[in-house]
């Protein structure tokens, strides 16, 4: 059984008492206790579906049954934390690695209380890094500040961009195979930054490297739920580009299921997917961004590689990637990819086909946004002695 987050989720399905692999996939989340035995988790069948794009003739499950190591970095933080907790539920993880450098202690005493099998270990200060990295199959990276009203997502790219670099130099070190999930903004830079680091390292595989969109397409299917009083579960948005502003571009018509808008829709809906970080800082009024969304988003995005890596055949999610696949002139870019053994098996470039006006010129327009960013990442990068962890 597998914890599944995702409207895209396919995964186990004795968890819906299905009979067949073959039916179609249930989008469950967990509540309450997990005794330690998987079966006993309780699960909320919210709906049966297939994931788009449909399973190929050859998809199948091929279940290694967990026994992952997930490490986060920047674990006793906003994200980090309830991040934490959602993957210590997960039965693929048997080993939850934290690392901050504050607080973490009292994470880890906390979460190691819950009886669900993931044994969760604390590392505090740079020289236990190497330890907490050690035999990670996937790093999630939500260490860094995060925004307070007025300021941009680039604003904290002065701060974020030396936070990456030390961690990911550090797991260029101690994890070089990892796959490597970055939650610290500005995406659109810290990414760029991330790839060139493992590439002056020696270690850069582009299939394992991902910046952490899942939000916005979390956001996007329950605002479009919400706009078309459709099941929140029926609903999946692709929202392709980058993490900031208008280079987050949801493709309403690619929504499933197939729904119509009118202009007003569309650009209220963009305009609102767009600006949905911004909505929560103000809420927040000082006290941050985004956390408990983000947290399960992650989450959502952490399961869905696990499975992949799992050997699900079946398993696609929306993710800023390092791929010229879908927009030539742009290094990095999100799209929907296809996630196997080996983290990235295809980028989708297909969806960005047959665009509507609205979201070709919207493409158009984000470009030299998203390529700033990126080239601003890469020169930060290029710039930085490269430094070996001990
Ligand atoms: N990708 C997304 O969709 C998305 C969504 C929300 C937030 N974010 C970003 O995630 C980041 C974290 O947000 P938050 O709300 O959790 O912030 P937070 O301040 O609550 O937590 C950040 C944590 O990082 C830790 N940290 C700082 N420097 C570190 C280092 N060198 N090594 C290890 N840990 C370190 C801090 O101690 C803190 O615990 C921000 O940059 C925010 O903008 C991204
Ligand atoms: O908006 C932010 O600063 C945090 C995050 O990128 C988000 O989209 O919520």
């Amino acid at each position: 059984m597998q914890l599944r987050l995702g409207a895209s989720s396919l995964a186990a399905d004795h968890v819906s008492g299905l009979s067949s692999r073959r039916a179609a996939p249930l989008m469950c989340c967990f509540l309450g206790h997990a005794s330690g035995s998987s079966s006993q988790w309780q699960a909320v069948k919210l709906r049966s579906r297939r994931p788009w794009p449909r399973a190929g003739a050859g998809s199948r499950i091929v279940a290694r049954a967990g026994g992952y190591k997930v490490a986060i970095l920047g674990a006793a933080g906003g994200i980090g934390q309830p991040l934490s907790l959602l993957i210590k539920m997960s039965p693929l993880v048997s080993a939850l690695h934290l690392y901050d450098i504050v607080d973490v202690e009292g994470v880890t005493a906390d979460l190691g209380h819950c009886n669900t099998p993931a044994k969760v270990v604390g590392f505090t200060g740079q020289e236990d890094l190497a330890g907490c990295l050690a035999g990670a199959d996937v790093v999630v990276i939500p260490a860094g500040v995060p925004r307070k009203p007025g300021m941009t997502r680039d604003d904290l790219f002065s701060i974020n961009a030396g936070i990456v670099k030390e961690l990911v130099e550090a797991v260029a070190d101690h994890a070089p195979g990892s796959l490597i999930h970055i939650i610290s903004n500005p995406v659109n830079s810290t990414v760029p930054i991330a790839a060139e680091l493992l590439k002056q390292k020696g270690v850069y595989d582009p299939r394992k490297l991902f910046g952490v969109t899942t939000l916005d397409v979390v956001r996007a299917n329950t605002f479009v739920a919400e706009k078309k009083n459709l099941p929140l579960a029926d609903v999946d948005v692709p929202v392709v580009g980058g993490h900031a502003g208008a280079t987050i571009l949801p493709l309403l018509s690619k929504a499933r299921p197939k729904t119509s808008f009118t202009d007003e829709e569309v650009e209220e809906l963009t305009a609102r997917i767009q600006n949905a970080g911004t909505e929560v800082v103000e809420a927040k009024a000082g006290g941050g961004s985004a956390t408990l969304s983000m947290a399960y988003a992650a989450a959502r995005f952490i399961e869905a590689s696990l499975r992949g890596l799992d050997g699900d055949g079946d398993v696609y999610e929306c993710s800023y990637v390092p791929s010229q696949a879908a927009v030539p002139e742009l290094p990095f870019f999100a799209s929907r990819v296809k996630l196997g053994r080996d983290g990235v098996e295809e980028v989708v470039a297909a969806e960005l086909r047959g665009l509507t006006h609205f979201e070709a010129r919207a493409l158009e327009a984000l470009k030299p946004q998203l390529k700033a960013s990126i080239d601003k990442g890469v020169a930060y990068a290029q710039q930085q002695p490269a430094v070996a962890m001990a």
